[in-house]
């Protein structure tokens, strides 16, 4: 995937170029990542790039012209037909199904704002979607593209070798994940579950799933409305909650 960031501070993303899955996907070539600074297209002595909102009210809002230059040289480098997304608060809430649906497309744009936001008209010209890591607000959209180039990364194929594939996420099932162990067997007076050093792996696949459905059911009961449980799985929960409930 053909990545553009539009950013005052490109700077910021080698925290997702510089590490990890996404570092390393850089590295083998199935994610680019190129960043555009809107102020490389200011004319005057300033290179302004914000002004007073309109209306006034507290803060600063980031002008179109700039954006809307810097958006053309984005379609330049990695297509045209690629959609414009713009990181906000107003946008479409980021979840596991949709950085499935993101890390389908072949080339991206991505607009990352500061201050109190974008004069509207950049928005209704040139962003195509809107999308939000959660219900709050963060100083600009730059943490909040790497959240999401972060997380649709790890589901480019190749990226993650079969041995961490994404496949398997708890959370591409629909549900939060299963406890992990590793050694050693005992810490600090407490053992292993015995079922994880049996090596009988169709119950260990059993313990995970009831365990990843019990603490859903705990934790956040309402994704399990979303979800149909097949005939095993209701067994399994149900298994848990008569033991949750002794
Ligand atoms: C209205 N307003 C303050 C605003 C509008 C647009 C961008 C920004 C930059 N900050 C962001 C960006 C994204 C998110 C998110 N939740 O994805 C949170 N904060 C702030």
């Amino acid at each position: 995937m053909k990545l553009s960031i539009i950013t005052l501070f490109p700077e910021m993303f080698s925290a997702i170029s510089d590490y990890g899955v996404s570092g390393r996907a850089m590295q083998k070539g199935l994610l680019s990542l190129d960043c555009i600074n809107p102020r490389t297209f200011t004319e005057d002595r300033h290179q302004t790039v914000d002004d007073r909102p309109y209306g006034g009210g507290p803060g600063m809002v980031m002008m179109a012209e700039p954006l809307d230059k810097a958006i053309a040289e984005a379609r330049r480098q990695v297509g045209e037909e690629a959609k414009v997304v713009y990181m906000s608060p107003q946008g479409r809430q980021l979840d596991q199904a949709g950085l499935l649906e993101l890390a389908q497309r072949p080339a991206m744009i991505v607009l990352a704002g500061r201050y109190e936001g974008v004069d509207e008209r950049l928005i209704a010209s040139q962003v195509d979607e809107e999308w939000s890591i959660g219900d709050y607000v963060i100083s600009g959209g730059e943490l909040a593209a790497m959240v999401m180039i972060d997380g649709l990364a790890r589901l480019i194929p190749g990226v993650l070798g079969h041995a961490q594939s994404a496949e398997q996420d708890s959370f591409a099932e629909g549900l939060l994940d299963c406890p992990h162990y590793t050694r050693p067997e005992v810490y600090q007076g407490q053992a292993v579950p015995e079922v994880l050093l049996s090596g009988n792996h169709g119950a260990i696949e059993r313990w995970r799933k009831q365990q990843a459905l019990g603490r859903t059911w705990l934790r956040r009961p309402e994704l399990l409305t979303d979800r149909t449980l097949s005939q095993e799985e209701k067994q399994l929960l149900d298994e848990f909650v008569q033991a949750h409930k002794q």
